[in-house]
């Protein structure tokens, strides 16, 4: 049945769940696109490492071999070091060095240029054997940054190797245009090497920007590879395309299940208060036996809903759903209503037992006590006892206030009980707390009882437990014989279950009270 009125809650419930897939989708896409975007700086910076590394095992190798020129004369190996200059790949000159002085290079021959003039910068104050700088420029070619390879011996000795930088800029200039990267790559300490022109470099700061610094292991390269905010988008957008219709279907789903969950949860509310206005629920009773008077000497009112189409509602699923809908605590004045009148054709002995059940919320709410207490005034010509039967769940936080409430109902003479206890989830110590006089256990601990003579702990943990704190104890779903006697054997006095009666209808509940109360079936009632 549809709500004549939508709320405006439950609009946001909608447009949330259109949101939730929609929003999730974006952050899990740009989370994914800025690893995609990690991935790929990781991929070229170790392929541009690679290539320099390679590079630099062919220098080393050539400052190698110009080390056995040590103690020559430039004019006998000068033909040599052009050769080895122009023959290889990748090098601008190479030489020989001694105490800081070129004696001899590929380039000029015989000369005696300091190395510093020629890098035209000072030589890194410490160093080892083999090291390499890259410099802005030489004093042969003073725009194009080079890299300095040295190989140095005791004697201040040393063969060098210049590499023109053109080629690094060249591979990292070609690897940064593809992705929009900003690469830099400097040997030791020196210049560094860069894809484009420095002033356009994005800041690292930026929004959407990865950098990734890398170090050679080998030699003394540190490579910095910045990718821009339009690469992160880039990645996004692709990511975005793959998955966003996934997430489209998904957010209306999450639309249509949110509709349909709203449209049964404000039916529900609906259907109650429409349920209690056409008097759809009614109230059934079931007896419990006292095995010490062997008589049934109370009933629990348990409530029951027929639709009008003639279909029954499970109590656990319209007790939960009032609970939720916020309402319970009429439907619950209903019942205490329906128990009064039902109760004007009954005869039952004074101190009769009448238990009803009542919600957490109805304990907290401001006329749990007047409701109480008008029930009990209706009640008054039968002189019940009347038992109120919580969960677990109505005690948790040990509120002053519902203990104070149920002290003074229990001076008034209503008695509390505590329904299928074990199946809350909740600490003992309102045993202690609050004010009891029965402990109800579950059904489900009844079901493990498996011989007259076995153990069920639990069981067994329970009903002691009850003995101890002085709580008299009524087992719940009680349905064998063998259950009975375990029971009866354990001292428990009151049952309650098919074995004895199901919940019958109001009609019905006296005339069967005075046909068993005396004569208690030996066999279990077919009802
Ligand atoms: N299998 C089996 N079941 C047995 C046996 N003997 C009794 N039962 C069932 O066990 C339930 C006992 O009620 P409960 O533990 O208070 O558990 C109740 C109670 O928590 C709740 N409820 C019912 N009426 C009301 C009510 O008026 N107010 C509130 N707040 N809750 C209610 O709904 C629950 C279910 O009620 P019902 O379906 O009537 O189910 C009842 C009863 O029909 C047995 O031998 N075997």
């Amino acid at each position: 049945m549809l709500a004549t009125e939508k709320p405006r809650h439950d609009l946001r419930w909608l447009v949330a769940a259109g949101l939730i897939p929609i929003l999730l989708c974006l952050l899990f896409t740009l989370l994914e696109a800025g690893q995609m975007v990690k991935r790929q700086l990781a991929v070229t910076s170790s392929m541009l490492m690679s290539q320099a590394e390679n590079i630099s095992d062919r220098a080393r190798v050539m400052t190698a071999s110009l080390q056995e020129y040590k103690n020559h004369r430039c004019a006998d190996i000068k033909d040599e070091l052009q050769e080895y200059g122009s023959m290889h790949p990748y090098f601008r000159s190479v030489g020989l060095i001694e105490n800081g002085n070129v004696i001899c290079s590929s380039t000029f021959g015989e000369r005696q240029d300091s190395i510093e003039d020629i890098i035209r910068r000072p030589l890194p104050p410490e160093h080892k054997d083999l090291w390499s700088l890259s410099v802005a420029g030489t004093s042969g070619v003073n725009n194009r940054p080079a890299v300095l390879f040295m190989h140095e011996d005791r004697d201040g000795f040393a063969s060098y190797a210049l590499v023109d930088g053109q080629y690094f800029i060249d591979f990292i200039w070609a690897a940064g245009m593809r992705h929009d990267y900003d690469i830099s790559m400097k040997f030791g300490d020196g210049f560094a090497m860069f894809s484009g022109v420095p002033a356009t470099r994005q800041s690292d700061k930026q929004w959407g920007n990865h950098t990734l610094n890398t170090h050679s292991d080998r030699y003394a390269i540190t490579l910095n590879v910045t990718s821009s905010r339009s690469e992160l988008l880039y990645n996004w957008r692709q990511v975005l395309l793959s998955l966003m219709p996934m997430a489209l279907i998904l957010s209306l789903l999450f639309v249509a299940l949110t509709s349909n969950w709203l449209k049964r949860k404000s039916s529900f509310r609906d259907e109650i208060r429409r349920g209690i206005e056409r008097s759809e629920f009614s109230v059934h009773y079931q007896p419990v036996f006292n095995l010490q008077t062997q008589k049934f000497s109370g009933a629990e009112a348990l409530m029951r809903w027929q639709r009008p189409d003639g279909h029954w509602v499970r109590p656990d699923v319209f007790i939960s759903a009032a609970e939720s809908e916020g309402m319970i605590v009429p439907l619950t004045r209903y019942l205490l209503q329906r128990v009064i009148q039902d109760s004007a054709q009954w005869q039952l002995e004074p101190g009769f037992h009448l238990s009803v059940n009542l919600a957490a919320e109805h304990l907290q709410h401001d006329e749990f006590m007047s409701d109480i207490r008008a029930f009990a005034a209706g009640m008054d010509h039968l002189k019940p006892t009347i038992t109120l039967e919580l969960t677990e769940r109505s005690l948790i936080g040990e509120d002053r206030m519902v203990s104070q409430r149920l002290a003074e109902l229990r001076r008034e003479g209503i008695i509390i009980a505590i329904d299928d206890f074990g199946t809350g989830h909740c600490a003992l110590s309102y045993l202690q707390t609050f004010p009891l006089d029965y402990l109800k256990i579950d059904r489900g601990f009844v079901n493990t009882i498996e011989s007259v003579d076995g153990e069920t702990p639990v069981l067994d943990a329970i009903i002691s437990l009850a003995d101890k704190l002085a709580l008299k104890v009524v087992a719940e779903g009680v349905e064998n014989e063998m259950q009975l006697r375990y029971l009866q054997n354990h001292g428990v006095s009151f049952i309650q279950g098919y074995y004895f009666a199901r919940p019958m209808e109001s009609a019905v509940l006296s005339e069967w009270l005075q046909e068993h109360n005396g004569s208690v079936p030996q066999e279990p009632t077919t009802r």
